[in-house]
């Protein structure tokens, strides 16, 4: 066990790099094209002012929550990011008993490197969601649902950003490849062809366009809800429109950018929230709101629980730790969370997550005026 300090978030990329190949580091890091939106994902939270209020007679903090009727220690889930074994030898088995130690959600990535039965044996009583990318095939699609509730998956999340995959511009330049000793094992054991060849650009670039399916649409979210006992969330919803249309379906809404990997200039996430839960407004009793990318401080998870989300999830923070120190690293970063939002509600003034709320925002740097 490291005895290494970090002081903040952001500290676990440099100690990652050093362990991780270029050709990974640069996959885990990057945001399509001229990464703009990567940027202002997390520059937008300096934009959004906090308004503290004093004497409030606080003498701890609670941060605990619940999503989906489930507990959670604090409002931060680990969102989906595909091949944790490049990260730390035991990959996703090392990041599900981080989650469970946590007492937060895991959601697993349908491009991991580890099978969901193996996923799910390691810690069959962790707050486990599965992320579900549509296949050209639908029979695979089903049946990887089927699997998830099987295997005591509590939710599905289904990635609706990425009808193609976005243009990485680094893994172009690497021709990324996994390394030959892993494998994308949830699809490879639906379906050989899934593997990731190094071809002309990037490998995955090339496996996605053969096998996920851009033809993808609502219809297929009314067929996933029609099969599925478990909670249907979209992932990737970036307007009020499609929000409301998501809710009006019954779905619970993963506001997403991708964490700047598809659509380069998009809005950041933390301006799109605010529009996203007017656009639900009648609908906030049933579905619920999530939000990632960018999310490096306690300060930013605070301001999207004060603009209406029920949780935030975190990426690349989840990537760089694993790498750094494995599961001690995670733990490590999740304590930092814990810390900056326990001051930061102190200085705030709200002593538990339920009494964040939009008094807590100063109102003129909230992207829109009609919430
Ligand atoms: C290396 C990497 C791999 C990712 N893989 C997936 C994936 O397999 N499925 C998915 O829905 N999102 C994936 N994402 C997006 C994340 O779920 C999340 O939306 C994003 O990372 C949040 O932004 P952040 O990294 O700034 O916290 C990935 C992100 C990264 C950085
Ligand atoms: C393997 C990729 C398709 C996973 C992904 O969603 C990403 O890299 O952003």
């Amino acid at each position: 066990m490291s005895d290494k300090k970090y002081v903040n978030v952001f500290e676990f990329e440099d100690e990652a790099k050093k362990n991780l190949t270029n050709n990974a580091y640069t996959y885990y890091r990057s945001g399509a094209n001229a990464e703009h939106t990567l940027r202002d994902n997390i520059d937008a939270y300096s934009r959004i002012k906090l308004n503290p209020y004093v004497c409030a007679g606080l003498k701890d903090i609670d941060l605990t929550t619940t999503v989906l009727g489930q507990k959670l220690s604090i409002p931060i889930g680990i969102a989906p990011s595909a091949m944790h074994r490049m990260a730390t030898p035991r990959g996703e088995l090392t990041t599900v008993t981080a989650a469970k130690k946590v007492g937060t959600i895991y959601t697993l990535s349908s491009l991991a490197t580890t099978n969901m039965e193996d996923v799910a044996k390691e810690q069959p009583d962790a707050l486990r969601w599965f992320q579900l990318y549509i296949a050209k095939d639908r029979k695979i699609t089903e049946v990887m649902v089927r699997e998830a509730e099987r295997l005591g998956y509590r939710a599905i999340a289904v990635t609706v950003d990425a009808p193609y995959l976005g243009i990485r511009e680094g893994d172009e330049r690497n021709k990324f490849t996994l390394p030959p000793h892993l494998k994308l094992e949830i699809l490879e054991s639906f379906k050989k062809e899934f593997a990731v060849k190094g071809k002309e650009g990037s490998g995955l670039f090339e496996m996605f366009k053969d096998q996920i399916d851009p033809a993808m649409s609502w219809e297929d979210i009314k067929w996933l809800k029609s099969f599925t006992k478990l909670p249907v969330i979209l992932k990737g919803i970036q307007n009020g429109e499609d929000a409301l249309r998501a809710a009006q379906l019954g779905v619970h809404i993963w506001v997403t950018n991708h964490g700047g990997r598809q659509l380069d200039t998009v809005r950041s996430t933390i301006d799109m929230l605010p529009e996203v839960m007017h656009a639900i407004k009648d609908y906030r009793n049933t579905v619920e709101v999530y939000v990632d990318g960018g999310i490096r401080r306690g300060t930013d998870v605070l301001k999207c629980l004060a603009l209406g989300a029920k949780c935030v999830f975190i990426g690349r923070p989840l990537l760089f730790s694993l790498a750094a120190e494995g599961e001690q690293g995670v733990l490590k970063m999740f304590e930092l969370f814990e810390k900056e939002m326990k001051v930061a509600m102190m200085l705030l003034g709200a002593g538990k997550i339920s009494d964040l709320g939009l008094k807590h925002l100063v109102k003129a740097t909230i992207p829109v005026s009609n919430l």
